[in-house]
């Protein structure tokens, strides 16, 4: 039998409606949700997922700025940019897309994001508070593949679940959220011996390598829920996840699709995100 797909875009499009209503709500207390987003320099993907952040804003009735930054500008100047956001009253999201050109610290820019404005999710604090379990603006990737999980019926609660990758933008934020959904947790990576039998004791398999096609049949359970973070270019241009889809399609219980399955959740929950922030604004 054939798994069940796990619409990615159709489930960002109900929570998107969610949010219109909380908007209006918000708007009708005098705020309006404020988001910012920095580029700097001219990468094709970034500049195409900027703008369909500008799109969300746009659609879902925020204020908005896109700062758009030559390649060459100095990471003072863009920790300056920053420090103007942060004291911006009616801005309540400050997102600074990755990634950076090579000359400018990651790091020291995302510290620099103030923590009640980290709508990414990124800030050591943030990432502090969903290691203690305290309320935190939680990374957008990770908190869309909880979303999806628990749109479809499959509540992570009782169930075991194994990622396989330990990056700080996905493996491990999605591990801390599973955890705190009552999954048990293994969290494997590149030095993990017998991958492919780890992976198959996963009720749940969330993978986020950047190796394309990297999961076959034999490394999912019969009926398990797959979540491929994935995205790679294959050299005719076409998409693909870490997963292969089309192998693992009459093993699994529920797949998603790339694209549309993880990927259009992440904008939608940094819009989620920037609503957070700005009804945290009111309290
Ligand atoms: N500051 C940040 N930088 C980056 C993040 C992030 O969350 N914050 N994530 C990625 C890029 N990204 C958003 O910024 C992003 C990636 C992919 C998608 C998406 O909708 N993917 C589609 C396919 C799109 C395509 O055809 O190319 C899908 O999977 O269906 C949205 C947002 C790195 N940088
Ligand atoms: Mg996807």
């Amino acid at each position: 039998m054939s798994a069940q797909l796990i619409e990615g875009k159709k489930i960002s499009d109900s929570i998107r409606e969610e949010i219109i209503l909380e908007v209006e709500k918000l708007k009708q207390k005098g705020v309006t949700p404020g988001l910012v987003v920095i580029l700097v320099g001219e990468d094709p993907a970034s500049q195409v997922y900027v703008r369909n952040k500008a799109k969300a804003c746009e659609q879902l009735g925020y204020y908005s700025e896109v700062v758009r930054l030559p390649a060459e500008s100095t990471e003072q100047e863009l920790l300056q940019l920053i420090e103007r956001y942060n004291g911006q009253d009616n801005v309540h999201g400050i997102l600074v897309q990755l990634p950076l050109p090579k000359h400018i610290h990651e790091k020291a820019i995302i510290d620099a994001i103030s923590v009640h404005k980290d709508v990414d999710g990124f800030h050591p604090e943030s990432v502090g508070n969903l290691m203690i379990g305290d309320d935190a603006l939680l990374p957008c990737t990770p908190s869309g593949v909880i979303e999806l999980l628990k749109r479809t019926g499959n509540d992570p609660a009782g169930k075991h679940a194994v990622v396989i990758g330990r990056s700080n933008i996905v493996g491990k934020p999605v591990s801390m959220l599973l955890l705190r959904e009552n999954a048990t947790v293994t969290i494997c990576h590149s030095r993990t011996p017998n991958l492919p039998e780890m992976a198959s004791q996963a009720d749940i398999l969330v993978v986020a390598v950047g190796v394309a096609k990297l999961v076959k049949k034999e490394w999912v359970k019969p009926g398990a829920v797959v979540i491929d973070v994935g995205m790679n270019r294959l050299p005719d241009g076409k998409l693909c996840g870490d997963v292969d889809f089309d192998d693992v399609l009459n093993v699994a219980g529920w797949v998603t699709p790339v694209p549309g399955g993880v990927g259009p959740m992440t904008i939608t929950m940094l819009m989620a995100n920037t609503l957070k922030s700005a009804q945290r604004s009111l309290s």
